[in-house]
Formats: structure tokens, C-alpha cells, sequence
């Protein structure tokens, strides 16, 4: 039976990574599938892993009808046997309904890859519809860690390593960007705590918290 997954997790658990496998592994098969993507840090129609793995993808647009996609794409003689969408939290909440009907009634596998929650713990709308209608959710194995070890479950948002809490839900960006806004992963504990890896290395130094010797 063709399915709808999500495939989801934090930034930079690997899920671009796992797409570009799925896509290599199919293709070496002699399937060929449509890669649908949005705003890619790589750049428009690239679908990127940290790795440094690229391929070339189809931008979804606001407004693209990726239902409508697929089938012209069929009518013109194209083949698919699968598709793959990575960033799907940018995608809108009506086009992840027509990825489910590409499901349904084209019988296709689709897979899609993205975060759940922004940088305030809040829902994507993209990706709240693909928990409601994905046959299955599946979390990526390789644990995101934050800076205490523990596993990291929501990505926080930086400004020069200090965590903000406001601002609009998407800006394109990277972990690992200490001067300018970028993310940062940690577990709940430290996100509710607002204490990222900065933070957490300027209050272990601080005099306040140095041991108090007795004279
Ligand atoms: N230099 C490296 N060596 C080995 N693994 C790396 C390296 N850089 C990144 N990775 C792996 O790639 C993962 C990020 O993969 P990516 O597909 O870009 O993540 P996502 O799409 O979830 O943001 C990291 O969690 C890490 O496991
Ligand atoms: C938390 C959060 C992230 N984003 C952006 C930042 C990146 O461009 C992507 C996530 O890409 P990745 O391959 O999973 O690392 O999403 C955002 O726009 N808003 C947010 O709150």
C-alpha cells in the first residue's frame, strides 16, 4: 500500500540526508521519483544535507497545486514512482492535502521531511497537517544533542548565541551561526530555561557562581 510518512525531528538530525538516501537507493533501482522542496539553505531548487550531498528539486511556490504537479507531469509522458518533499514545514497546510491525495489516488509513496515545532515550540502549519494525515510519523534515529547531552528535542532560536523568543515563525538559516541570528538545538529543560550553549558557558564563569572560599 503507498503511503504518506513524516519523517520529522529537530534541525540537523539528518533528515535531508535520509531524503537524498531514499532518493539514491530508488534510483539505483532504475524508479525515478519528483523532489519537491522550499526554501533550502543551498538555495532555490537544491535539496541539501549538511553532508554536503546536493540534488536539484522542484521549488514549491505559494499557492503550487502539487497534486496538479504530479499529474501533469505524468500527462506529458514524465515518469514517478515516488515523491519526496524535504522542508515540508514550509509547505502550506492545502498542499500537504494534495500530497496525501497523490497518495490516494495516484498511488504513489510519498515521503516527507521537515521540523514539527519553531523556534517557540509552536506548530508549522505544514507540519501539524502532516501529523494529522501521515499514514505514519516517523522520528529520526540519530539523536540531535544538546550542549548538556541530552537528546534535543526543540531548536531554538539565536542572536549571537542568546536565545530569542520573538520574531516571524520562518527565517531561513543554520545551527552553528554565533554572530549572526541562527539555531541552535536542546532538550526541553534547557529551552524552557532559555540557556543555550553560550549562555550556559557565560554563567559557568561568572563570579556569581564561582566556589566561595573561606578566609
Ligand atoms: N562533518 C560531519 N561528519 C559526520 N557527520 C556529519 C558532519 N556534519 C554533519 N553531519 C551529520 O549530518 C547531520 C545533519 O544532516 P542534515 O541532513 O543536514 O540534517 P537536517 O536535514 O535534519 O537538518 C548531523 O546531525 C550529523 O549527524
Ligand atoms: C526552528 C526554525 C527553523 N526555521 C528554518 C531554519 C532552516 O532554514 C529550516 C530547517 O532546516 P533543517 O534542514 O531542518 O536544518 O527551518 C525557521 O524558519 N523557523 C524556525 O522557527
Amino acid at each position: 500500500m503507498p503511503e504518506l510518512v513524516f519523517f520529522s525531528g529537530t534541525m540537523d538530525c539528518g533528515k535531508s540526508t535520509l531524503a537524498l538516501q531514499i532518493e539514491h537507493n530508488r534510483s539505483a533501482q532504475g524508479l525515478a521519483g519528483i523532489i519537491f522542496t522550499r526554501d533550502d539553505r543551498a538555495g532555490e531548487g537544491k535539496l541539501s544535507s549538511r553532508l554536503g550531498l546536493v540534488t536539484d528539486a522542484v521549488e514549491v511556490e505559494d499557492g503550487a497545486d502539487l497534486y496538479a504537479y504530479v499529474v501533469d507531469h505524468l500527462s506529458r509522458g514524465g515518469r514517478a514512482d515516488y515523491v519526496i518533499a524535504d522542508e515540508a514545514q514550509f509547505l502550506a497546510p492545502e498542499q500537504i492535502d494534495q500530497l496525501a491525495r497523490v497518495v490516494d489516488d495516484l498511488g504513489l509513496d510519498v515521503f516527507a521531511f521537515g521540523i514539527t515545532t519553531d523556534f517557540r515550540t509552536k506548530l508549522f502549519p505544514g507540519s501539524q497537517r502532516l501529523v494529522e494525515l501521515a499514514d505514519r510519523v516517523e522520528v529520526l534515529q540519530v539523536e540531535a544533542l544538546c550542549w548538556c547531552g541530552a537528546r534535543a528535542t526543540h531548536n531554538a532560536r539565536t542572536i549571537g548565541g542568546e536565545m530569542v523568543v520573538e520574531g516571524a515563525q520562518v527565517v531561513v538559516g543554520d545551527v552553528n551561526q554565533s554572530d549572526t541570528i541562527g539555531y541552535e538545538v536542546l532538550c526541553r529543560r534547557h529551552h524552557r530555561r532559555r540557556m543555550t550553549a553560550a549562555t550556559a558557558r557565560a554563567a559557568a564563569l561568572s563570579p556569581d557562581v564561582l566556589p566561595v572560599t573561606a578566609i
